[in-house]
């Protein structure tokens, strides 16, 4: 493997077990050579996080939940008394109350668009307030700034069934991306989003009817397959090192193409919800 990541060091934000798109991204990155930090949302998930961050050669695991603005600063000075600097944070965090989603978005509860929208979108500008102010300042020559990488997905675009709230939340999310960039950019701090196809995750199983998506996507998208997390690791790479250094503000599609075609494959057989 290169050393594209050598010397650099990130927070990795999402980290739930080896099916969630931060371990993709998380393994690329140490495997060219970054250190990683990880946050776990709460104790229960701390006996998954800690023995994969071990895996990866680190033992710098602390919690954090997103929703609670003092965790968040307790999480970045837990973060800063170890490391004077951060270069790349990854933020791949989301969540609904799973009884909204299924049936129709306009049944959206106040409470629940609100919790979407802190724990899914809000929370991104939180952490790139944070980190920002842990990367390295901008120097003469070029060098400082850093790398925020956040995961969405198509439903922000365009209707998915049952996504309802949380396709609201992940428009609301890419937005942020286009402002933060515009924030941050001067600093050299790069801000960008992954949308990425259908995967099976902890997260993804309380979307109604997810099965049914994934088979879509499989039958529908270009490349006539469904993404991988090391697919989602790849593009996490390209977008925290220096390869994508004049990219910033954009959501890139990681999806198999899915989100170029305009209606089903001729060659994609009638499928039926079961
Ligand atoms: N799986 C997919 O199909 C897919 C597709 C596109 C985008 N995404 C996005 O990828 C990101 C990661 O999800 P995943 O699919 O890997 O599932 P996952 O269940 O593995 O990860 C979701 C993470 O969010 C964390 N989280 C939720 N609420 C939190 C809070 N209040 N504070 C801190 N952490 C909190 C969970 O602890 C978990 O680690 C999410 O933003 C999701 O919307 C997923």
């Amino acid at each position: 493997m290169s050393g594209l990541m050598a010397g650099k060091r990130g927070l990795i934000m999402g980290l739930a077990n080896d099916k969630s798109l931060a371990w993709g991204i998380a393994k690329q990155l140490s495997a060219h050579g970054a250190e990683l930090a990880f946050t776990y949302q709460g104790e229960a998930l701390a006996k998954r996080v800690k023995p994969l961050a071990e895996q990866l050669g680190s033992d710098f695991t602390f919690p954090c939940d997103v929703s609670d603005m003092d965790a968040l600063d307790e999480a970045f000075a837990t973060l800063k008394a170890r490391w004077e600097t951060i270069d790349f944070v990854v933020h791949a965090i989301g969540f609904s109350d799973k009884n909204e989603l299924r049936g129709k978005y306009v049944d959206t509860s106040l409470d629940n668009f609100l919790m979407t929208m802190n724990i899914s979108a809000y929370s991104l500008v939180a952490v790139a307030n944070r980190a920002s102010a842990m990367m390295p300042p901008l120097k003469g020559d070029g060098t400082g700034g850093g790398s925020i990488l956040t995961l969405t997905y198509y439903g922000a675009e365009k209707v998915i069934p049952h996504y309802n709230v949380m396709g609201v939340a992940k428009a609301a999310l890419e937005t942020s991306v286009q402002y933060l960039a515009n924030d941050l950019g001067p600093a050299n701090i790069r801000v960008n989003a992954i949308s990425a196809g259908p995967i099976k995750t902890l997260a993804a199983s309380g979307i109604g009817d997810f099965r049914y998506i994934l088979k879509w996507n499989e039958l529908n998208s270009p490349l006539r397959r469904n993404v991988t997390i090391e697919d989602v690791g790849g593009a996490g790479l390209y977008l925290l090192s220096d390869l994508s250094s004049g990219v910033t503000g954009e959501t890139h599609h990681v999806d198999a193409g899915y989100h170029v075609v305009g209606m089903k494959q001729e060659d994609a057989p009638d499928i039926a919800l079961d």
